[in-house]
């Protein structure tokens, strides 16, 4: 099974990863030997932070409890990490800064591996180099701490599953129930989706489950139904998700249409979007292989929606759940970006440059300065996008765990094959077409720079839209040279 232990009791990050055989030990998205992860371990548990039975110990031989529970805090809770945001939803503050745990949160999924993060008081240091020279000094400074591929829908790293969630007001939110272009009521809902047929039952995720449905007047729906037995911790992401989607309107974002919260049924009807995700595609699951310029239109029609919400959107949005399964394809093969049940809105004063968060998101794609530092800005989306386009380029996920222990985290991969200019040997190998070897640089340049370890060191994604542009420009022109 796979782990993730947060505390905010100390100061940095550590991480490791086992399957049978193999393992992978990190600290501050650092990957590190063994010893120096161990050492961390002793440290963290000489200066008194708890390590009881996590699971670490047992790597380690540190003769602490096994057993995989969770990492106890002593004394503080969550609500140490302030939310500084003014989050406009009057009563619906946010939960992340209301709950108290003694514990801390876990997510556990998978067969494979076993992930687990916390943080250590005896390895705090402020990094002051700046990305390249990071880079270039140590490739493994690539590493998301958390870079592990789990197929569950657990695999989201969720503020706290303890967390208390809050009041949603969406049955007396005169604002909520105007939402949307469709309004259904649960009979003309169980209608259109036979009542929830297996049949109709396109997709599974951590929200809930996703069925096509047909309305009366003919128009194909995708309906999200919340799962009940996530129901209080999932309110949140439903709100959240509600609320976001029903300031958005942009080709690159799937609209919401309407929503229904009546009882205990909470559903949200979105677009259809007909042609299955970006990852379907990457796994050839879906018939014919993207080709090259495919993939650099959904990268920019991608980039498009994200900078919509980053820039031009009535206020700010960070998806901060950018990933291939959350990009929808259209029969044209045209990108949209779906699920917005991480989403937050952005900082509210101009002075400010972050909003102060829980860590959230999809493990592989999360950037390790928010994971370190709880501060959340459209960087972090900037970052999940460069790891989405060197998936993009490779077709490999951001961890493939059964591949040599060089090529395991795709992104350091990817970065060493480019320092040594062996970028032809990246190009996902089920795409058999010999793209321009300067093209390809220049995409493998514009993800590791979208990837840097540090914020300040990444573009926006409007500036990333204008040199996808251009790289397809110049793609176009290879191919016009032959
Ligand atoms: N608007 C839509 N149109 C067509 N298919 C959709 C739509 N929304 C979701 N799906 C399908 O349903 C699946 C589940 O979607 P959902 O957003 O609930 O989960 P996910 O993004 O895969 O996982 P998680 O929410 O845990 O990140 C998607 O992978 C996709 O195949």
């Amino acid at each position: 099974s796979a782990f993730l232990l947060q505390s905010e009791v100390c100061g940095d990050l550590i991480a490791y990863s086992t399957s049978p055989g193999d393992e992978l030990f990190y600290i501050n998205g650092n990957s590190v030997a063994k010893y120096v992860f161990c050492e961390a371990l002793q440290r963290y548990h000489a200066n008194g932070c708890t390590l009881e039975g996590h699971p670490g110990s047992n790597h380690c031989h540190l003769g602490l409890l096994t057993g995989r529970k969770l990492l106890q805090e002593d004394s503080r809770d969550e609500s140490t990490v302030h939310d500084h945001n003014n989050y406009p939803r009057g009563e619906e503050h946010d939960s992340e800064t209301l709950s108290a745990p003694k514990k801390v949160g876990v997510a556990s999924a998978g067969a494979i591996l076993a992930c687990c993060v916390f943080i250590c008081p005896c390895f705090y240091r402020k990094r002051k180099d700046n990305a390249h020279a990071v880079l270039a000094q140590d490739p493994n400074s690539m590493d998301s701490a958390t870079s592990f591929e789990v197929n569950s829908p657990h695999e989201k790293i969720q503020a706290s599953p303890f967390r208390v969630p809050p009041s949603p007001k969406f049955s007396n939110s005169p604002q909520l129930s105007r939402l949307g272009s469709v309004h259904l009521n649960l009979s003309q809902v169980a209608r259109a989706t036979r009542n929830f047929s297996p049949s109709l039952r396109i997709g599974e995720g951590g929200f809930g489950t996703v069925y096509r449905a047909q309305l009366d007047g003919g128009q194909v729906v995708a309906i999200k139904r919340a799962k009940k037995e996530h129901f209080e911790t999932l309110r949140t992401e439903f709100s959240s998700e509600v609320e976001l989607l029903a300031k958005i309107d942009h080709r690159n974002l799937v609209k919401l249409l309407g929503y229904v919260d009546k009882g205990d049924e909470r559903l949200i009807i979105t677009e259809y979007v007909p042609n299955g995700t970006l990852r379907e595609h990457l796994d050839g699951q879906r018939g014919k292989i993207l080709d090259f310029n495919q993939r650099l239109e959904i990268s920019i029609d991608v980039a498009h929606g994200l900078t919509y919400l980053h820039l031009y959107a009535e206020k700010q949005i960070i998806h901060r759940d950018v990933k291939s399964s959350n990009i929808l394809l259209t029969e044209s093969m045209r990108a949209k970006v779906a699920d917005f049940g991480f989403a937050r809105l952005g900082p509210m004063d101009s002075d400010q440059t972050h909003i102060s968060t829980k860590v959230k998101g999809t493990v592989g794609y999360l950037d390790p300065e928010y994971m370190k530092t709880y501060q959340l800005t459209p960087k972090s989306d900037v970052y999940s996008f460069g790891v989405l386009l060197i998936e993009i380029v490779t077709g490999r996920r951001p961890v493939e765990l059964k591949r040599p222990v060089e090529e395991r985290v795709t992104l350091r991969w990817a970065f060493n094959k480019y320092n040594e200019g062996s970028v032809a040997e990246l190009v996902d190998p089920l795409m058999a077409e010999n793209v321009d070897a300067e093209v390809l640089n220049k995409m493998l340049d514009l993800a590791i720079q979208c990837a840097a370890p540090i914020r300040a060191d990444r573009p926006d994604m409007k500036s990333v839209g204008e040199q996808l542009w251009a790289i397809r420009a110049d793609y176009l022109r290879s191919l016009r040279r032959g």
